[in-house]
């Protein structure tokens, strides 16, 4: 019964992880040193990094894609890797999504070198920062140091480029623009993936929002059990599709109803709105405001109230609630690829993907 949601979700998925890698275009596995004691698992990528707190059993997930977080079909693939990565590690109890808060882009690589001095870290002006370490023995007269040649570990961190205050723009709307029915297919089954991976987790689930949250970051965002959302004026989250003048499918409009209920999901989805912080709180779109600068803390400290109660009661009350909305995808995955193949890829379809894009872009002009 405590697996009903894991395995309903994990039912008509069962290999994904081997799908999704071949899917990838990086296909880079992440590797990176440890670099705290408290901290496993750690994984870094260039689109989303993983922190697991070993201490809490916390994983930390943040976006880190710029200039939006717009989730294209690589984004989705890591991302869904790094869930079921997470989902599989019974010692992870927790799962806190956010986007890097910085707006800086971090690419990070990996190099070993062999190098005979002491501790040392270079600061180079940006955009080049290194950091190497190396180990030194100290004899037993205190008087002769021996240094050994050892393997370190060189970070490269380059500054390239800015990511904007969002938490995510969406799906990225050049995999719905110009593209084949084939790839629209592969990319809708990732967004399909995501969502049913993050819906149906095991995990307690909280999204920080610091940033805006339009239409599918929106979704990841409501695939979440608790939201907190940074007060901030120029920040908006809602399922805006139709203002692009496509629909949201089905599922999207569940997870929608499922939190905010019919009447405030209809309105909202109708007029594609996009809600203010205050006005989401209001709708039940989101728990709570915090100021920008304490919404990872907030959510922290509101994971270990979801943690301290207990994993399996908490586990089968979320299967409650959500496994008919997860199994009405599941088992109408296929016409749901195909509705939005042959949506998306409608001449008149295309024509308002390419006005909004333009005005995306004229905005900023
Ligand atoms: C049956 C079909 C169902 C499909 C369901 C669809 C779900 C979706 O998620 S559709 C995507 C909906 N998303 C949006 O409407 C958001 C659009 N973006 C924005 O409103 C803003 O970009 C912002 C508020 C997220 C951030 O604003 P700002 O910081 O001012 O950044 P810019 O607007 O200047 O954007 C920078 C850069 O990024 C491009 N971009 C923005 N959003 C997306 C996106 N979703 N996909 C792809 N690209 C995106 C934007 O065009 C800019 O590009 P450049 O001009 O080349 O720099």
């Amino acid at each position: 019964m405590a697996n009903v949601l894991r395995n309903s979700a994990k039912f008509g998925f069962s290999g994904v992880l081997s799908q999704l890698s071949i899917h990838s275009r990086h296909g880079r596995e992440c590797v990176s040193p440890c670099f705290s004691l408290q901290q496993r698992n750690n994984s870094t990528s260039p689109k989303i990094k993983v922190d697991l707190d070993n201490s809490t059993g916390v994983a930390v997930l943040r976006m880190q894609s710029p200039p939006v977080n717009s989730l294209s079909l690589d984004f989705l693939t890591e991302f869904c890797i790094n869930l079921e990565k997470l989902e599989m590690d019974k010692s992870c109890r927790g799962l806190i999504i956010t986007s890097v808060s910085t707006h800086t882009h971090t690419h990070t690589d990996t190099d070993t070198v062999t190098q005979s001095h002491k501790t040392m870290i270079h600061t180079i002006t940006p955009p080049v920062c290194v950091v190497s370490q190396t180990l030194s023995k100290v004899s037993s007269t205190g008087l002769d140091i021996i240094t050994l040649p050892v393997c370190v570990c060189v970070c490269v961190c380059l500054v390239s480029q800015t990511l904007s205050k969002v938490f995510s723009a969406g799906l990225d709307i050049m995999e719905m623009y110009g593209k084949s029915p084939e790839r629209c297919g592969e990319f809708w089954k990732a967004v399909q993936e995501m969502w049913l991976k993050l819906y149906g987790s095991n995990m307690a689930t909280i999204a920080a929002i610091n940033g805006s949250s339009p239409a599918g970051g929106c979704l990841m965002s409501i695939g979440c059990d608790y939201r907190i959302m940074a007060d901030n004026p120029r920040y908006s989250i809602g399922l805006n599709e139709t203002q692009l003048g496509i629909v949201a499918p089905f599922w999207f409009k569940d997870t929608l109803v499922n939190t905010v209920g019919n009447r405030a999901a209809e309105l909202s989805l109708e007029l594609g709105l996009l809600y203010s912080a205050p006005d989401a709180l209001k709708i039940g779109l989101v728990d709570q405001l915090v100021p920008e600068d304490q919404v990872l803390s907030t959510a922290q400290d509101t994971m270990s109230k979801w943690l301290a109660v207990p994993d399996h009661a908490r586990q089968i009350t979320k299967s409650m609630m959500r496994k008919q909305t997860i199994d009405k995808l599941l088992s109408n995955r296929e016409a749901d690829i195909t509705n939005f193949v042959s949506f998306i890829t409608k001449d008149s379809i295309q024509r308002s993907l390419r006005m909004y894009l333009e005005m995306l872009k004229s905005r900023k002009a």
